[in-house]
């Protein structure tokens, strides 16, 4: 199901888990069944506890959750999935998006070759000149995005997670206190991972990224 969901249908849908059931999505093309309520997103504005392990969920007290329509409007989109790699819906956003290529990574201890040099790289915040797709098969992470005012937002990303950061978002991803995720890796014809650390302000695609989500809400 899409998660995507609109100004009003998220203040119809009021607080998170109270969302509304049985709607249909006719917006998203033949992926249209399901519900789009706030419950199918759990994001928040992080804390700048910043001696705390970057594995904890740093949320602020009171929690200050941000919604679908707000990561909307930063470019990202996200659905939630069964999880299994051959998911329907996933064959048809591979489709209808042009992701030719897929790969699975497993990051854990054990099995992610590097493992303490990547955990630190994947934490630094950077962007790509590409979009960074991610499907969550097990296990669980956090990407982090920074708003539009600069503010760290945290999406947590459960088993099922399909997640699409735009080109030239800044972000970062962490795992959490599970330790483990295992994620197909999409992308539109040959991958290049490569991440560019902030800052990149000159860079073609944090300028058409600002372009295209910058001006402020
Ligand atoms: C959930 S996938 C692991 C993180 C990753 O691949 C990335 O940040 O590039
Ligand atoms: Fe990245």
């Amino acid at each position: 199901m899409k998660c995507g969901i609109t100004a009003a249908e998220t203040r119809k849908s009021g607080k998170e888990g109270e969302g509304r059931k049985g709607a249909t999505n006719t917006n998203m093309g033949k992926v249209v069944s399901g519900v789009a309520t706030s419950e199918d997103v759990s994001a928040w504005y992080m804390d700048e506890e910043h001696s705390v392990d970057q594995r904890q969920p740093h949320k602020t007290d009171p929690v200050q959750s941000v919604d679908a329509a707000t990561l909307e409007a930063l470019g990202v989109v996200h659905w939630k999935l069964s999880g299994n790699e051959d998911d329907a819906e996933l064959e048809q956003i591979r489709k209808d998006r042009g992701y030719s290529y897929k790969d699975v990574i497993t990051v854990s201890p054990d099995t992610l070759p590097a493992y303490e040099q990547k955990i630190k790289m994947f934490y630094e915040e950077h962007l790509h000149s590409d979009e960074e797709i991610r499907y969550l098969l097990e296990g669980s992470g956090y990407f982090d995005v920074r708003d539009k005012q600069d503010r760290w937002i945290r999406i947590a990303c459960p088993k099922g997670t399909m997640i699409i950061l735009p080109e030239g978002i800044y972000h970062r991803f962490t795992l959490d206190h599970t330790n483990y995720a295992k994620a197909m890796r999409l992308f539109i014809g040959e991958p290049v991972w490569t991440p560019l650390n902030r800052p990149q302000e000159s860079h073609e695609s944090r300028v058409k990224y600002l372009t295209t989500f910058g001006a402020a809400a």
